[in-house]
């Protein structure tokens, strides 16, 4: 046996699975019924323990393909149910043979909707899965005393550069910790992908020529980074730009807007969005627990775009003078919906027509 113990006390038992370590992060819900896999190993999930909200998750197993990173960095995993023998033609092992072989404990038994209710009301929290013989008072103490921690991005970026050529348009991404969708996203379109890590510099970004410049999801808090921020503020009116998740905060940051902690964060595949121009809704896959402050668009050269229809929190940026824009959530859709797939096919229509203004000079 095992217990889920959060930092406002709250004590849950259940049984473990995967590795048998302690672990201490932050807790939060995803509400997705499918698409655990490409979830767990999603690296803005650095640092976090995931409550599947579904009751029942793992019944089609494990696939060598939908991973979005090969070693996943979330800390652990709070279920129902877990499904000990999945059925798939495609499944290679179980959530327990993944969990255990990554070293990510699992806690399962746990009334998840019951915890879910907590999370929305008190917030995201600090959390431990511990042993049941580990006392909660002491877990509580420790957790109060500890500061989550404040270098994820650092934690799951790339260490070097590396390129996946091919004879489109070259685009240049920085990674914040970015997923293998978004990889796919550029490469099924003939892009020449230059991955670089989040710290590199924009004269270093610019020396390699792009046509456009990608900007990825990442994990934690966008003011972590500030050198992240300076660089796209030299990158913006220099080259075209297009941000999700963690590149959208942080194109927003660059122009002069401030980002907040949001109460318990988005995080699930039918979080529906608002386009204020077409007037249409999409369904869109998200996972980000910090968001842009609306009221401090107003001060800079972004115009709101899109906001989500949940909380009308802010879900799309676009530059007044540059071709530059943004989304809070995952086009590249691994998990979840293909609505809005379209705005890669956006932003290379951008890059192509820019290189097309500046060839024609
Ligand atoms: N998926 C993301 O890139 C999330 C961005 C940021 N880490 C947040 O939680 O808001």
């Amino acid at each position: 046996m095992r217990k889920l113990i959060l930092e406002d006390g709250t004590v849950m038992n259940g049984n473990g699975f995967g590795s048998e370590r302690s672990v201490f992060g932050e807790i939060v819900f995803q509400t997705g019924m499918t698409g655990y896999q490409e979830v767990m190993s999603d690296p803005s999930y650095c640092g976090q323990i995931i409550t599947f909200t579904y009751p029942l998750i793992g019944n089609y197993g494990i696939n060598r393909d939908d991973f979005e990173t090969i070693f996943p960095s979330l800390f652990g995993v709070v279920v129902k149910e877990h499904c000990e023998f999945p059925s798939n033609f495609r499944n290679e092992e179980s959530m327990d043979e993944f969990l255990k072989a990554r070293d990510i404990p699992g806690i399962s038994g746990v009334d998840t909707r019951q915890l879910t209710k907590i999370i929305r009301e008190n917030g995201t929290m600090k959390a431990m899965i511990v042993d049941e013989s580990f006392s909660t008072e002491e877990a509580v103490k420790q957790m109060k005393e500890t500061d989550l921690p404040h270098n994820q991005v650092e934690t799951v970026s790339a260490d070097k550069p590396y390129v996946i050529p091919n004879r489109g348009e070259r685009i240049t991404i920085v990674d914040y910790g970015m997923k293998n969708g978004l990889l796919r996203a550029f490469t099924e379109r003939n892009c020449h992908v230059t991955v670089v890590p989040y710290d590199t510099s924009a004269d270093e970004i610019l020396r390699q020529k792009p046509d456009g410049v990608f900007l990825s999801n990442g994990p934690g808090n966008p003011a972590d980074i500030p050198e992240a921020t300076e660089t796209v503020k030299q990158l913006i009116g220099r080259v075209p730009i297009f941000g999700v998740c963690m590149g959208h905060q942080i194109i927003a940051r660059a122009c002069g807007a401030t980002t907040h902690k949001l109460h318990f964060g988005h995080r699930g595949v039918n979080q529906p969005v608002f386009d204020k121009k077409s007037k249409r809704t999409f369904m869109t896959s998200q996972n980000h627990g910090y968001s842009v402050d609306d009221n401090t668009i107003m001060s800079t050269e972004l115009e709101v775009t899109q906001y989500s229809l949940n909380d009308q929190t802010v879900e799309g940026l676009k530059h007044s003078a540059y071709p530059v824009f943004s989304v809070q959530y995952h086009p590249e859709s691994t998990p979840g919906p293909e609505d809005t797939g379209h705005l890669f096919e956006e932003f290379l229509a951008l890059v192509r027509k820019e290189k097309g203004e500046k060839t024609n000079v």
